[in-house]
């Protein structure tokens, strides 16, 4: 089970995420988030993945920043992947992946119902609830996993204590958390992390 704990913005909380056995951490650039990271936060965060003997990737998580320019943030600052959240459109994933190769795409059910993973050419879909960020559960019932295909990450008010079950509704790759592992919004708690990781994987 492939995990990615989302909305890091220093050392400590990304070392820790990495020693707990995350597969991937996430960076959000959006001003109006309370996990937003500038540079030089991106630059530790970066730092702590690299710094594993493991693979780690790292994702530039963007909501509203024009496709080209997160693609370029993205490359300039380090990272491996860039995940776009919300209404981006398959040329902007085009446009994107000539920058970066690897782009993340992060989308609703709720809003997009006949989602289907690499219709954008994204390396990765991230099915999520309708306000990322928000910690709020959403209907797994709307999954359809045979219509989703392969390798796609399950997101949207996920816990330690929810994951194994939504794991087992939904039978996703991977799991991706960010306010279930906080203790205010922003906050990473590095007990939740250790917690959440090891019930994704139980
Ligand atoms: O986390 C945010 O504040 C955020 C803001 C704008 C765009 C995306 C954002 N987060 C993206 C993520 O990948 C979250 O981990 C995902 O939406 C799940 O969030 P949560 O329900 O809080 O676990």
């Amino acid at each position: 089970m492939y995990v990615k704990i989302c909305g890091l913005r220093d050392t400590t909380m990304a070392a820790h995420s990495v020693a707990a056995g995350a597969d991937a951490l996430g960076v959000v650039m959006s001003p109006r988030s309370p996990r937003h990271a500038t540079p030089a936060q991106a630059a530790e965060v970066i730092a702590a993945a690299r710094a594993s003997d493991r693979e780690i990737d790292v994702a530039l998580v963007v909501n509203r920043m024009p496709a080209l320019e997160a693609a370029e943030t993205a490359r300039d600052l380090g990272f491996d992947v860039l995940q776009l959240h919300g209404s981006y459109a398959a040329a902007d994933f085009a446009a994107a992946r000539e920058i970066l190769p690897r782009v993340w795409r992060a989308t609703s059910l709720a809003q997009h119902p006949g989602l289907r993973s690499g219709e954008f050419g994204e390396e990765r879909l991230l099915v999520d609830g309708a306000f990322p960020g928000s910690g709020e559960a959403w209907d797994l019932s709307l999954i359809d996993g045979e219509r989703l295909g392969r390798g796609w990450l399950l997101a949207g008010g996920l816990d330690p204590d929810n994951v194994a079950d939504a794991i087992a509704a939904s039978r996703p790759a991977g799991v991706d958390v960010s306010s279930g592992v906080e203790r205010a919004p922003g906050e990473k708690d590095p007990e939740l992390i250790t917690r959440f990781i090891r019930a994704a994987r139980a």
